[in-house]
């Protein structure tokens, strides 16, 4: 029986990512919210849960500490890791976008400062439109940098809209829509294609019938 080890987040993918599971056969009951735990065998023993920070999904998957994860593709475009990104999940739907002060005008800005938990992702945006920017790491409350002058504008996740507006803060432009996806490490996918290719067809139907 090969062995096969999942990557997931404790946090927002958590529940969505165990019922895909559940809906292929592959249960892990002795996973509850409070735990402390970091891995985590299924019930049938074949598989094994490690629990990861969101960011780092994509690093133990590449690097084949794990066969599979799920990751948001924000982490995902941030990582750049070497993965087979193999099914969009269609949960954990949220959008990258840059946001600021309403009628913050960018263009007039000859160098934007860009606060982000992403610093890749908005060079790279801002790159491919021919501006220059300097990105200043955030690792959380992303929102408040404008507002005490830490930064001209943001680039962060939009779910609801909420915190942008309790913020007093607007989408200024649209960016990637962002999902939950399943990556496979590229060498598994070849030595375990076993159970890896009916694990990963199982997740393609699972998902396309609860969409239907
Ligand atoms: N409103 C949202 N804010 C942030 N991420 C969201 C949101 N909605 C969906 N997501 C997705 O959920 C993924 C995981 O989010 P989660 O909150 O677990 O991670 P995190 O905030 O990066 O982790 P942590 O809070 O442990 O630092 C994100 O990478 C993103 O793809
Ligand atoms: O549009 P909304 O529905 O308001 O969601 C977006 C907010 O949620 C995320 O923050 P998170 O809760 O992960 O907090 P943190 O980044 O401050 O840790 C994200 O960074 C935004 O701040």
């Amino acid at each position: 029986m090969e062995k096969i080890k999942i990557a997931l987040t404790k946090g927002r993918l958590a529940e969505k990512s165990l019922k895909v599971f559940e809906a292929i056969g592959i249960n892990f009951s002795a996973f509850y919210k409070d735990s402390r735990k970091l891995i985590l065998p299924s019930d049938c023993g074949q598989y094994e849960m490690i629990l990861v920070k969101a960011l780092d999904v994509a690093t133990y998957v590449e690097n084949g500490a794990a066969d599979i994860g799920i990751a948001g593709k924000d982490t995902l475009l941030e990582a750049n890791a070497n993965v087979f990104e193999l099914v969009d999940l269609g949960f954990g739907k949220c959008r990258f976008a840059v946001a600021g002060s309403p009628g913050f005008d960018i263009e007039r800005a000859v160098k934007l400062s860009v606060a982000t938990k992403y610093p890749r992702v908005a060079t790279e945006y801002f790159q491919q439109k021919g501006k220059q920017v300097e990105t200043i790491k955030l690792n959380g409350s992303v929102e408040l940098a404008p507002l005490v002058g830490l930064s001209d504008v943001i680039v962060d996740i939009v779910e609801t809209g909420r915190t942008l507006k309790e913020n007093g803060l607007e989408v200024l432009e649209n960016m990637h829509s962002i999902s939950a996806r399943l990556v496979v490490n590229k060498a598994s996918y070849k030595t375990k294609s076993e159970t890896l290719q009916p694990f990963v067809e199982g997740i393609k139907q699972a998902i396309t019938v609860s969409e239907g």
